[in-house]
């Protein structure tokens, strides 16, 4: 069976994505669309160079009806933030953009899995889902995997262990509202508060910086793209070889953590070839939750402020 995946939005992070997941996964087709016109004709060109070395692979610009026997829709159209903005300061243009993309893709008979990684990530989601139609477990966000995977290079920063041995993640919100499961962290195996390097200051420090590297990096190099393209490349390679893999995403809540909002947020999820298989509370101190709730809390008083 043929595997193909329909990208929309081929700037920083989708041409980014493109590249590792052709060096990281075996996909047949990659239909590129885009309202830059030019950049997927030559991002075409060029990503077809790195095949002889991949495997083959049919790169090409896309017009939405290409998107009908897609695996994977996955959305990285939208605009970045500038120095300075948060990611919801973002919504009003990025909704307005993603009205324009989710139509066309269901008219044109897509039945694959809805991939969205562009901000604010956990509403843009939620209104993937809401205007498509779909079942919530056939739309994914990237949610606080790219904040997660920061977080663990900092632990294993400061711990001076491999990052593999770390394991920690930041759930809630992919913005200012996100937090970190310090209290059921481990690193090696052993609880990330028994560490003599460890104590409340140090958690807080670390919690600042993985909340400010997407802004520090935006003001060094105008855009990030790399983390949340390998975010998008373990995602969108599950879905195509339906391999269960469990992450922090932005999926679809249903009372978890006594959240009574309707709406996607970034919690661990298993995903495999059908989407979301396993939406996992994970187990959170009272005041790890009260931050959960919180997170949800202002992600709803956004989609509320939303005419769709
Ligand atoms: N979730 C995450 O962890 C991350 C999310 N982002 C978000 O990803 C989005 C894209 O960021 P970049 O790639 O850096 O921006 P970019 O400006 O480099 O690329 C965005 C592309 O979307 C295209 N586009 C705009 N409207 C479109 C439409 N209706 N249909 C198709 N294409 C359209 C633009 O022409 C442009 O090429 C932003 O919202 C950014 O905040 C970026 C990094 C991490
Ligand atoms: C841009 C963005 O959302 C990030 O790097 O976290």
């Amino acid at each position: 069976m043929s595997r193909k995946v329909f990208l929309v939005g081929d700037g920083a992070v989708g041409s980014t994505f493109a590249n590792d997941l052709l060096q990281n996964a075996k996909v047949d087709e990659l239909a590129i669309f885009e309202v830059a016109k030019d950049r997927p004709v030559g991002d075409a060109m060029d990503l077809e160079d790195i095949t002889p070395f991949m495997g083959q692979t049919d790169i090409h610009p896309a017009d939405y009806s290409d998107a009908k026997d897609a695996d994977v829709c996955v959305i990285t159209a939208g605009v970045p933030r500038k120095p300075g903005e948060t990611r919801l300061d973002l919504v009003a243009k990025n909704v307005k953009i993603l009205k324009s993309i989710i139509q066309p893709v269901v008219e044109s008979g897509f039945k694959g899995v809805f991939v969205v990684s562009s901000n604010p990530v956990d509403i843009l989601t939620t209104l993937t889902q809401k205007l498509s139609g779909f079942p919530k477990n056939r739309v994914i966000g990237t949610g606080t995997s790219l904040d997660s995977m920061r977080l663990r290079v900092e632990l294993a920063k400061k711990l001076n262990v491999s990052v593999a041995k770390v394991n920690s993640m930041v759930l809630g919100e992919h913005g200012d509202t996100s937090f970190e499961n310090f209290d059921e962290s481990t690193v090696d195996g052993k609880p990330l508060r028994d560490y003599a390097e460890i104590n409340d200051d140090v958690l807080s420090e670390i919690e600042t910086d993985v909340r400010k590297k997407g802004g520090k990096i935006i003001a060094k190099k105008g855009a990030t793209f790399y983390g949340v393209a390998m975010m998008l490349t373990q995602i969108v390679s599950a879905v195509l070889d339906n391999r269960s893999i469990c992450l922090p995403l932005s999926a679809p809540i249903n009372g978890e953590y006594g959240i009574k909002h309707d709406l996607y947020l970034g919690t661990p999820t298993v995903i495999n070839g059908e989407g979301i298989e396993q939406v996992i509370e994970t187990k959170l101190s009272d005041a790890e939750k009260a931050k959960m709730i919180n997170s949800a809390d202002k992600m709803q008083e956004v989609l509320g402020g939303i005419e769709l």
